[in-house]
């Protein structure tokens, strides 16, 4: 028996919410093997950042040496990436070694407001990651740093999906879990067509890690060879059940529930928006 093999290459999080623990937990869920390069230790909960404890970006090279040689990688993805030395690192050895299809979750502040990379390691991944990446994931802040202006319109969102995609990627999901509204609804664009990926919001706070456990289900799909457009419809409804049936953890904003999705069967509402 063999399995699909998935790479997460993120920082810990030790409330388990967020980071490399919400990515392997997904994993696992998608019937995926889940394996780690860790760049960072935080020391958090679901009120916070107590503590950021970046690694040598040599560990990080040595990490994703031992898997690669070894056993091999079907997808992969990047989340929390602290300095500009690891993000090279990273970027060096995914060229190198022709690993993908990557996906690029830009991660750039936790919804506690703290900061998770240090503004050269923002500025670097539009030179460094992004052109490599097969889907980059900014939620709507990180899509604003990204392309530098306010994007409150539907038709901003639409232009930057597209200056990101001219950035190098292949594709780009803009997030839209900051918006407010009756529905949840991300824009993805692959260079043809805008698809709307929709579904209810549900009023919680338990949102720590939304954004680490949709990427880490993108990348799953990928794993298993599914289409990028597949992947990431999955994906949404992997995130609206963890979102919508909350495990009520913490005193703050507590994490999404995993086993959501194949305890739960809702349907999730998509629809294409027609390019203009
Ligand atoms: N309250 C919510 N109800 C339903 N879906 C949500 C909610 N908040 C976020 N999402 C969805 O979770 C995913 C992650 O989005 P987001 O929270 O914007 O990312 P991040 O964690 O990177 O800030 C997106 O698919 C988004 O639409
Ligand atoms: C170690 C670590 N990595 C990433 C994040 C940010 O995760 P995200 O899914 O964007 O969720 P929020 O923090 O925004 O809730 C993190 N907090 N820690």
């Amino acid at each position: 028996m063999t399995a699909p093999r998935a790479l997460t290459i993120a920082g810990s999080d030790s409330g388990g919410g967020a980071g490399i623990q919400a990515d392997l937990k997904t994993f696992q869920e998608l019937g995926v093997f889940g394996m780690s390069a860790l760049t960072a230790v935080t020391a958090q909960n679901t009120l916070g950042v107590t503590g950021i404890y970046e690694l040598e970006s040599e560990a990080v090279t040595r990490q994703l040496d031992a898997v690669t040689e070894d056993i091999g990688i079907d997808a992969l993805k990047t989340g929390m990436i602290g300095t500009v030395a690891i993000m090279e690192t990273i970027a060096e050895k995914v060229a190198q070694n022709h690993l993908g299809p990557l996906v690029v979750d830009p991660v750039m502040v936790a919804k506690s407001g703290h900061s998770l990379l240090d503004e050269a390691a923002r500025n670097a991944l539009v030179d460094t990651l992004i052109p490599l990446a097969t889907l980059v994931t900014p939620n709507l802040p990180e899509a604003e740093f990204l392309v530098g202006e306010r994007l409150d319109t539907e038709t901003k969102q639409k232009e930057a999906a597209c200056r990101i995609r001219e950035m190098g990627a292949a594709a780009v999901v803009i997030k839209g879990g900051h918006l407010d509204g009756e529905t949840a609804t991300d824009l993805f664009y692959d260079g043809e067509t805008f698809l709307a990926l929709s579904a209810p919001r549900t009023q919680t706070p338990h949102t720590h890690g939304t954004g680490c456990t949709f990427s880490a289900a993108v990348t799953a799909e990928l794993a298993k060879g599914q289409p990028l457009t597949d992947a990431v419809k999955t994906a949404k409804t992997f995130i609206t059940r963890a979102i919508s049936h909350p495990l009520k953890l913490g005193k703050g904003h507590g994490p999404t529930n995993h086993w959501g999705y194949r305890n739960h069967s809702d349907e999730i509402r998509t629809w294409i928006i027609p390019s203009s």
